[in-house]
């Protein structure tokens, strides 16, 4: 049996595949096309139930006490894994998700063996912390910490990233020893039922890693929240369902983990290099057609750049192309679906009520018959915003950007920092010493100068204010996924 076959994906439970119930089913629809691919298999409370108990279970039938080095060198092999099956994965991807091949080759699939192998390497390299304490009268004690596996984690993630969210979350988790229930999105399944056969292949024992597929209320996400057998959540997701989840698991004060949304700002001093700065707010705007949580969403310019950097950004938007995931010419998808196309319109609307003017975009392109009944939309591009606005305070996730010019750079970072979110921002300036300065005044989890997504997995990452509680990233994920005791012993 395998995670995709005669039209179903399947959960994945205790080590094997889940016979699919006809009557407990959605769709895997096509956002490129809008074509139903695939039939997906509801997980129900039952199901999740059993999902959690196999995964307690596994912990306690030996692999909470495998030894790191063979922990570590499991992971390794399931990166080669994905390696040999790298096509499958993009193909799975992009029936996920209608994203250029380029993008899943390149992004998705690439960081999910480096998500295998960074992780592998930091947990082989893990050390204790360990002291000598002075007493009294020339006394001493020996305190060391030893850090044991968090245990069942609940790991749920988005449609926006699925694999590169997923393995960032169950490559340290299992490095840790612990075991996992994922919850994919149910936008985006394929990649995380594809996985299970990689780490059967690998040899990871029955109930270590289980899928279980469906929506959040009321479906397998919050019968997985809610389960009394998991020992902490980590959720990527939007602030909103990030605080229900948070208010779900709170009376069982369970760690959490959250990665949430973001309204992220660019700000673009007049001493940049206007091609390079053109190039990296491309990328920052555009990529994954807006739908990642770094993506930015305001971009705040010098005025006396103003036009310089507005009309590059137009004609960089004209440069997109939109069109068949499959050629490597295609730059840009669709959006995810037909109901987030809707939100994102509904904010077009709201943009032109507040004053917005168009400098490009703003509609549903005609990319032929073929494509008619995806959900793409036009690349766009905003002027005539202010910081009060609703479209410059609530996070769209889609390709759109508002530009507000400053004079100052007191300004700009006031600008900046006025929002709730603080994940990400980016600051554009040939004086690195005003790069680091005005980094480092930006209330957010990263913080860019001259580039944009550029990623150290072994730095802190996630976010403040509504856009999250917590870090994961190098020595951070090992901190959650693990809980320390500290043994002190009179020398
Ligand atoms: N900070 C980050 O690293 C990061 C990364 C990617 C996406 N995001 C954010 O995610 C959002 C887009 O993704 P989305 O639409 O899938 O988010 P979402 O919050 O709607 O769903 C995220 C996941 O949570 C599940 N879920 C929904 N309600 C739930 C509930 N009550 N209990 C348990 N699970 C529940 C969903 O099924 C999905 O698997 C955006 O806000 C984006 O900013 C953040
Ligand atoms: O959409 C959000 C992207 C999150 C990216 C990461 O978590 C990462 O690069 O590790």
């Amino acid at each position: 049996m395998t995670s995709q076959c005669d039209g179903w994906i399947r959960n994945y439970v205790d080590g094997s595949y889940v016979e699919p119930d006809e009557s407990s089913s959605f769709d895997q629809v096509d956002p490129a096309t809008g074509r139903v691919l695939a039939r997906v298999h509801e997980a129900d409370k039952a199901l999740v139930d059993r999902a959690v108990t196999s995964a307690r279970r596994a912990l306690g039938n030996g692999w909470a006490d495998t030894p790191v080095r063979e922990r570590t060198a499991l992971l390794r092999r399931a990166a080669d894994r994905i390696e040999e099956r790298f096509e499958e994965f993009v193909a799975a991807e992009m029936a996920d998700t209608g994203k250029p091949i380029t993008q899943a080759r390149e992004l998705d699939v690439a960081r999910a063996l480096t998500n295998f192998r960074t992780f592998a390497d930091i947990v082989a390299a893990a050390g204790q912390e360990s002291f000598v304490t002075d007493l009294a009268g020339g006394k001493q004690a020996l305190n060391y910490a030893i850090r044991k596996p968090l245990g069942v984690v609940a790991v749920i993630v988005p449609w926006n990233l699925p694999l590169l969210l997923l393995t960032w979350k169950v490559a340290p988790a299992l490095a840790c020893g612990n075991s996992v229930v994922v919850k994919p999105s149910e936008e985006t399944p394929a990649t995380a039922s594809l996985l299970a056969e990689v780490l059967e292949e690998v040899g990871l024992p029955a109930g270590v890693y289980n899928v279980v597929h469906g929506f959040g209320a009321n479906s397998a996400g919050e019968f997985l929240t809610t389960h009394p057998g998991i020992d902490g959540v980590t959720f990527t997701g939007s602030s909103a369902t990030g605080s229900h989840v948070m208010k779900t698991v709170a009376p069982r004060v369970r760690p959490v983990s959250f990665e949430l949304g973001g309204k992220n700002a660019a700000i673009v001093f007049d001493d940049v290099d206007i091609d390079e700065a053109l190039t990296g707010l491309t990328k920052s705007v555009f990529t994954n057609t807006g739908q990642v949580c770094l993506c930015t969403e305001r971009v705040y310019v010098h005025r006396s750049i103003f036009d310089d950097i507005a009309g590059g950004l137009v004609e960089r938007a004209a440069g997109l192309r939109l069109g068949d995931p499959t050629l490597d010419a295609t730059t840009t998808g669709p959006l995810i679906s037909q109901a987030h196309r809707k939100k994102v319109l509904d904010y077009f609307e709201i943009a032109e009520q507040e004053g917005a003017k168009v400098l490009t975009g703003g509609g549903i392109p005609d990319l032929g018959q073929e494509l008619s009944g995806g959900s793409w939309i036009e690349p766009t591009l905003w002027t005539g915003l202010t910081n009060k606005d609703r479209v410059v305070r609530e996070e769209i996730f889609g390709p759109v950007a508002a530009l507000i010019p400053f004079e100052t750079e007191a300004e700009a970072i006031a600008l900046a920092n006025d929002t709730e979110y603080g994940l990400a921002a980016s600051v554009w300036t040939n004086d690195l010493r005003r790069g680091h300065r005005v980094a480092q005044k930006m209330n957010v989890g990263i913080s860019w100068v001259n580039t944009w997504f550029t990623r150290e997995l072994r730095s802190p990452f996630g976010g403040m204010g509504l856009s999250g509680i917590g870090r994961e990233g190098g020595e951070s994920s090992l901190h959650f996924y693990t809980e320390p005791t500290n043994v002190c012993v009179q020398l």
